[in-house]
């Protein structure tokens, strides 16, 4: 199950985007005392992340972390991490906590071990995921054809973080779990352009998830997605 949220550029998307996780990272520190988000990297989350950033919250009661990472160091342009670093951990979200998912090992494999005793640590389920999605159907790091792929979308996999090889994924991967993230108190799909709305609409016609792993999510996930689109 969805929701659509249609905006008339992805300026006013990034706007609300970061209202609605706002209020949501409050009230979870009004009822918990911490907040966590899990956001994605890429290309499009940036000017929701520059809009987040501002708000007024108590951000060192915050702990983000990202539902995936290249498995490639913080110096690396490819790096979700220093998208992160640099387009949301500044202004008032400096305070915040990050928690990545990269680690200096020298496998994935090793590296997926090591962040699901620290970033996988966090208390489930996460306030806030912001997922994103690829023109191949991928979300998180679920690519078609990908190594772990059907651990990583089986609600019986324990490990919360997974590493991923794919054709399409460019540099191996680590990905949280399907089950760590379908529980969010607010699940977000946020994508832009007239592209990828036909990919949406790709995925919610079938059923096959190997085909295209964003399928999980629009239509296994325990919350109801708001999908969060642009032209
Ligand atoms: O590789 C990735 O791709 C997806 C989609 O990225 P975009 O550039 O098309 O916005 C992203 O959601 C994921 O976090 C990232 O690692």
């Amino acid at each position: 199950m969805s929701r659509f949220h249609e905006f008339a550029g992805a300026e006013a998307l990034a706007e609300a985007m970061a209202d609605r996780v706002a209020a949501t990272l409050s009230e979870a520190i009004g009822a918990r005392g911490r907040a966590s988000i899990a956001v994605s990297g890429g290309t499009t989350p940036g000017r929701f992340f520059d809009a987040l950033s501002t708000r007024p919250l108590d951000w060192d009661k915050v702990d983000v972390t990202l539902v995936d990472e290249r498995f490639v160091p913080f110096d690396n342009p490819r790096s979700n991490h220093a998208l992160v670093a640099g387009r949301l951990l500044k202004n008032a979200a400096s305070a915040a906590h990050f928690l990545p998912l990269y680690q200096p090992e020298p496998t994935a494999e090793a590296a997926a071990a090591t962040a699901s005793r620290t970033a996988g640590a966090l208390a489930a389920p996460f306030d806030v995921v912001v997922l994103g999605m690829g023109g191949d159907g991928h979300t998180a790091s679920f690519f078609p054809g990908g190594s772990h792929l059907s651990q990583a979308l089986d609600m019986g996999t324990d490990a919360p973080i997974l590493s991923m090889e794919a054709d399409g994924a460019g540099e191996p991967r680590l990905t949280f779990s399907f089950r760590r993230l379908q529980d969010a108190r607010l699940l977000i799909l946020h994508i832009e352009g007239e592209a990828k709305r036909s990919v949406l609409e790709k995925a919610q016609a079938g059923h096959e998830e190997t085909e295209m792993p964003v399928r999980a999510v629009l239509r296994r996930a325990a919350t109801e997605v708001d999908i969060y689109w642009a032209p």
